[in-house]
């Protein structure tokens, strides 16, 4: 057994069925694929219908499953109940969404133009709550005890440079998390997310690590498990999150990503010291004890 095989018993996700956005591509496609092996249907959406299509195709061939491809911009209302209406005339029901769709590159903040940072926030934002809004009425008004699941980051909490616009939003995502849990609990909803460390996908390797940027600065050294996440660890997470066996987990955001975020930590520096530097230090720092305590 590794962190590259599925954790979850195989009917764990059965008779459910769980929206994600942006399940067409990276790791959205790759818990969509997930979800499926553990027997629920899944809806995918997203604006580009040709990539869905291709995707749906993929997905139901490797996995057997039922899959509902339908375009969606999340930034639309409208666009947004249609693609409920459609999961519902197909399965009946609808009981879980991944707010996983996303908008972001790196950029200078000055650079960025008004409308820049809008198509970001307006994607990772508006449309998270829009998506929760839609299905959280649904769901109050036929009763069933829905489970919402957000992609966040980490620096939706430390902050970051270079990625203001995302980082703003997915702090607004977090805030929705939190709050709905506890407002919706009252109605057996449950809402979490997971902030993902690095887990290579196209669409954020191309916009944020760009090949000059992957040379120079990559992962493997300065994440402290020295390595990259695996796709099958965030889909086991989403999977647990999304099943019955997490129904006492509401409100929570969980970081996977190899203690990448622990790195403020004052003294990490220390990494760099060597052994042999560690016995010079311990005998000066028993010294000073030494020395303290004959002067008191
Ligand atoms: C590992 C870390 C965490 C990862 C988190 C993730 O979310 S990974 C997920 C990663 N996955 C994704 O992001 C997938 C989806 N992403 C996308 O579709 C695009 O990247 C999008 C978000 C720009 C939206 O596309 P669209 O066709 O709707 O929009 P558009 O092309 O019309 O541009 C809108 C405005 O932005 C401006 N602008 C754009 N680039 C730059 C730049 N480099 N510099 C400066 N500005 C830039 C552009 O000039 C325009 O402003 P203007 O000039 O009109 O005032
Ligand atoms: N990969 C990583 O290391 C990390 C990723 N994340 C988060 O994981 C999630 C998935 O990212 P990842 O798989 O890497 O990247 P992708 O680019 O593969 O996924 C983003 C998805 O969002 C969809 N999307 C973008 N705009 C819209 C829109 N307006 N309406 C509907 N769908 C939209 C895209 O499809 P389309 O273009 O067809 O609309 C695409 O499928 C995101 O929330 C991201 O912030 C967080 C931390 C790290």
């Amino acid at each position: 057994m590794n962190h590259t095989q599925g954790m979850l018993r195989d009917d764990a996700l059965r008779g459910k069925t769980i929206i994600v956005t942006g399940g067409g591509t990276g790791l959205g496609k790759s818990m969509a694929t997930y979800f499926l092996k553990l027997g629920a249907n899944v809806v995918i959406c997203s604006r580009r219908k040709d990539v869905l299509d291709e995707a749906a195709l993929d997905l139901e061939q490797t996995t057997g499953g039922s899959v509902l491809a339908v375009a969606c911009d999340v930034r639309k209302p409208e666009q947004i109940e249609q693609v409920i209406a459609e999961a519902i005339a197909r399965f009946g029901a609808v009981h879980g969404l991944v707010n996983n769709s996303a908008g972001n590159f790196i950029s200078p903040t000055e650079r960025l133009s008004y409308k820049a940072i809008d198509v970001i926030v307006d994607i990772v934002l508006r449309g998270t709550y829009y998506f929760t809004l839609a299905l959280g009425k649904y769901w109050i008004e036929k009763e069933i005890k829905g489970t919402v699941l957000n992609i966040s980051t980490t620096y939706a909490w430390t902050g970051s440079g270079w990625v203001v616009p995302s980082a703003m939003a997915k702090a607004g995502v977090l805030a929705m998390t939190k709050s709905l849990a506890f407002e919706w609990a009252t109605h057996g909803i449950r809402l979490n997310a997971i902030a993902p460390g690095p887990f290579p996908t196209k669409g954020a390797w191309d916009r944020l690590f760009p090949a000059e940027l992957a040379e120079k600065f990559a992962f493997e050294n300065r994440i402290p498990l020295k390595r990259v996440g695996d796709h099958q660890e965030l889909a086991n997470l989403a999977a647990y999150l999304m099943s019955d066996f997490s129904a006492y987990v509401t409100g929570e955001v969980i970081t996977l990503d190899g203690g990448e975020v622990l790195a403020a930590g004052q003294f990490n520096f220390l990494n760099e010291v060597t052994g042999e530097q560690w016995d010079t230090i311990e005998g000066q720092i028993k010294n000073a004890n030494r020395s303290s305590k004959k002067e008191s």
